[in-house]
């Protein structure tokens, strides 16, 4: 995997700003004690009815490893409360309940959604089971070695160690792949080891609520970005279009964009070679200037709006996109080089190749009370024009 200085920078950051929000949330919630103290009989309850929740919510939505998150932690509330189980038990196996904890939350990190019920689901279940057996040992294991050992370790020494393999596990995971749950997971483990290490920072029940509402706005984000973001290209999509035209003044234009001879570029070049200049296409439509909101149409069409502005207004940022467009020498990777086939890479086929494209623009005005079906369907006709007067350009 290429790993560019903007991708940390961003990664970092979208690692750091759900983080630095929770830390700000709990510090106002922390010192605005006396407007929710008079609530805690209620947010004493909630954990116990917002986790088996959330837990069904992400199954439903396909978001397993959010699911397991909230049985762990509803199953340790549960013995904190002393339901079911007696909460004597977390000061007996306090060490060996905080290791399973964190050592479970590195593997939910490291694992795929991949359902429960599932042939998946059985070696998630095992793989719990079997981090179980070796934390609920760790006094059994640390006697046994401490005998072969010349300086024996003391259990505090070896639940830091353990602790912090798990943590630079999370820290890891969390940069090489960050998404809204990983994010969650990693809160979650940051909440865990206060518990653990500072437990008179924050109250259990407000500590676990807060990890309740995370994995219920993650599984909700995630769910929005689902239907409103384009899978290939991370644009809006054509219904998080047809959402922002209900939000549209009376002035503002229509622009379609078509990329010129696409097929034709598929069935020289391959579907995936398609695909990545669809992508790279995206990006720079993305950047388009003067206001202008980009969205993925359809296929290889896209869709500008821009809100309050004329077509002769429009017509310089069109055409500079355009122009960017025609000019970007774009590096398509070639998929041979994750080939494990030598001859393939010897026959010269691993090297990048650099193609271009056009792209065609049809612009149209929204009119006073007229549909915007009716104003997409005139930069569709502008955008024909274009195609017939022999494309890479903008017509209105
Ligand atoms: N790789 C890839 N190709 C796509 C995708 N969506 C649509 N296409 C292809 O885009 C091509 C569109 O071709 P046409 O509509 O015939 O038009 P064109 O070849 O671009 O020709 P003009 O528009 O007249 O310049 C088809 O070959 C589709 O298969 C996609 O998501 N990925």
């Amino acid at each position: 995997m290429e790993l560019t200085l903007a991708d940390i920078v961003l990664r970092v950051r979208s690692v750091l700003l759900p983080m630095l929000l929770t830390g700000i949330a709990f510090f106002l919630v922390l010192n605005v004690q006396e407007y929710w103290q008079h609530w805690r009989p209620v947010t004493r309850e909630l954990p116990l009815w917002l986790f088996p929740i959330a837990a069904l919510v992400s199954l439903q939505f396909n978001r397993s490893r959010l699911a397991y998150l909230a049985i762990l932690l509803v199953t340790f509330y549960c013995m904190n409360r002393s339901i079911i189980i007696d909460s004597k038990y977390l000061l007996t196996y306090k060490v060996p309940i905080f290791l399973f904890g964190s050592l479970s939350m590195s593997l939910l990190l490291l694992m795929k959604d991949r359902g429960i019920a599932s042939i998946h689901g059985f070696l998630a279940f095992f793989t719990f089971m079997a981090c179980a057996g070796l934390t609920f040992n760790i006094e059994t294991l640390l006697n046994h070695s401490n005998k072969l050992l010349t300086t024996p370790l003391a259990i505090d020494d070896v639940t830091l160690t353990f602790w912090a393999a798990t943590a630079i596990i999370i820290s890891i995971g969390m940069l090489v792949k960050n998404t809204l749950t990983t994010t969650t997971i990693s809160l979650a483990f940051i909440l865990w080891s206060l518990l653990y290490f500072q437990p008179h920072t924050i109250p259990i029940d407000i500590a676990l609520l807060g990890i309740a509402v995370l994995i219920f706005l993650s599984v909700l984000f995630d769910s929005y970005h689902l239907a409103y973001r384009d899978e290939l290209t991370g644009l809006p999509s054509r219904r998080a279009l047809y959402n922002l035209v209900l939000s549209l003044s009376n002035k503002y234009c229509v622009a379609m964009i078509d990329i010129d001879h696409f097929k034709k570029f598929n069935d020289t070049y391959g579907h995936d070679v398609g695909d990545q200049v669809l992508k790279l296409v995206a990006s720079r439509l993305s950047k388009v200037t003067g206001g202008g909101k980009v969205f993925r149409y359809g296929g290889e069409e896209f869709t500008i709006i821009f809100p309050r502005k004329s077509v002769e207004q429009t017509l310089e940022h069109l055409e500079a996109v355009r122009e960017e467009i025609q000019n970007y020498e774009m590096v398509i990777r070639n998929e041979n080089r994750k080939n494990t086939d030598k001859s393939a890479r010897n026959k010269g086929n691993s090297k990048n190749k650099t193609v271009s494209v056009t792209i065609s623009i049809g612009v149209a005005q929204h009119e006073r009370k007229q549909d915007f079906d009716k104003t997409l369907k005139a930069a569709d006709v502008a955008l024909y024009k274009a195609k017939k007067q022999g494309r890479n350009q903008v017509c209105s």
